[in-house]
């Protein structure tokens, strides 16, 4: 068992991460009751292959769940569902001091985080996540969001859960494809600072997505500490250190809004073509060696991932891919920084690409 903490003052929480940690719930979760009842928020497919493992767990210590069940997919990340949700936990008189549970993937966290942070001014949310991108990624960290029609998580708030609880059996399961696109956001950590753990996505990436358990532990308890760490330093992503968590996002979410935010391209497919993409123009900037951005290119591609615009299902100009871009939250004064790398595990915030560029680019790769 690992518990890594997240510093933030008196925001600060702990995330433990063990096998079988859900069976155990009603030690980490019992504190969050409150006349032994849990308001659980879930998807469809969450309810069917996890919900009643923690129903079981809870109902040891006497606790009840309330569920309240929302359909699965990216779609629920949005105004229609937020409302829904909201009406919900109203119906069920959750109080301000009361914990919203989060049993689910990214989808489900970041609604109902973002739920929480509003609903009666703020109540409290413990995240239970049961994708691989949501315990290595979108279960720590406190950013909360919906989707609105001009693009990602453009409604949102930064607003820490109390608790995060991660069991990597969760994921036995989950979909090969949903564990590839969570992939992509493990491979990430290594690109941004960490080398030898590229290196080692490298030697044992695949072992990993196909639910060999030590690969699986070793990667998740090796993201969260890394996200932690950054998350302690930079909370709400103001001194730039943050922001190289967005590696691959700024060209990934223009790719995601192009494809309508539908089940043509998950949000980890974006982010693995995003980043080969970043690697790419990173290259042509004369940045980064053609070989470096080469071998994130075959590791993406060796785990099945897309890689280029072909492979994540998009066709469109530079210059439409570009104006998707425009929305993107890192805009600041007309200008739109990049995550750009200088090779595996060197990536830094670049304030002066040129979009001209980018969409040059963008029209070649298109081309290729
Ligand atoms: N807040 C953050 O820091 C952050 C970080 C990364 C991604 N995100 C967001 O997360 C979202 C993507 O999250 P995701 O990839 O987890 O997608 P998701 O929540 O849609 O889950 C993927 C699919 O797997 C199913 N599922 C979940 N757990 C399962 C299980 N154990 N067994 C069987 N099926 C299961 C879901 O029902 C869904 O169909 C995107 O909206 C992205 O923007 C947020
Ligand atoms: O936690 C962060 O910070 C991240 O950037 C993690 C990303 O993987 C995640 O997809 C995040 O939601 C993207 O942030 P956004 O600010 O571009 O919406
Ligand atoms: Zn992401």
């Amino acid at each position: 068992m690992a518990i890594v903490p997240v510093s933030l003052g008196d925001r600060s929480y702990d995330i433990l991460i063990a096998e079988g940690a859900i069976d155990q719930a009603a030690d980490h979760l019992a504190r969050f009751a409150r006349n032994g009842r849990l308001v659980t928020v879930t998807d469809e497919n969450v309810a069917a292959t996890q919900l009643d493992r923690l129903e079981a767990a809870l109902s040891q210590a006497g606790i009840v769940i309330e569920p309240v069940v929302l359909p699965a997919g990216e779609g629920t990340k949005s105004w229609r569902f937020l409302e829904t949700l909201l009406d919900g936990l109203l119906a069920l008189e959750v109080e301000r001091g009361d914990h919203i549970v989060a049993l689910g993937g990214g989808v489900i966290g970041d609604l109902v985080g973002f739920a929480a942070s509003i609903l009666k001014r703020g109540c409290g949310f413990v995240q239970v996540p049961t994708t691989l991108l949501a315990q290595v990624d979108s279960s720590v960290g406190g950013k909360t969001a919906i989707n609105t029609t001009a693009g990602k998580n453009l409604v949102g708030a930064f607003y820490q859960p109390s608790f995060v609880l991660i069991d990597p059996s969760t994921l036995d399961t989950l979909p090969q494809r949903e564990v590839r696109a969570g992939y992509a956001e493990v491979v990430k950590y290594g690109l941004i600072d960490d080398p030898g753990f590229f290196t080692w996505c490298e030697m044992h990436g695949n072992a990993l997505i196909a639910g060999e358990s030590d690969a699986r532990l070793y990667a998740i308890e090796k993201s969260v500490r890394a996200k932690a760490m950054i998350v302690g330093d930079d909370e709400r992503e103001t001194s730039g250190r943050r922001a190289l968590l967005n590696l691959g996002h700024t060209f990934g979410h223009a790719l995601e809004a192009e494809t309508g935010f539908s089940d043509l391209l998950l949000h980890g497919e974006g982010v693995a073509a995003g980043m080969a993409l970043a690697f790419r123009f990173s290259a042509r900037q004369g940045l980064c060696d053609e070989a470096e951005a080469a071998r994130v290119t075959a590791h993406l591609r060796d785990a099945g991932l897309p890689n280029d615009l072909p492979s994540a299902h998009v066709a469109a100009s530079g210059a439409t891919l570009v104006g998707h871009m425009l929305h993107d939250k890192k805009m600041a004064g007309g200008n739109l920084p990049f995550l750009l790398a200088r090779g595996i595990g060197q990536t830094f915030l670049d304030k002066n690409v040129s979009l001209k560029d980018v969409e040059t680019f963008l029209d070649e790769e298109m081309r290729a």
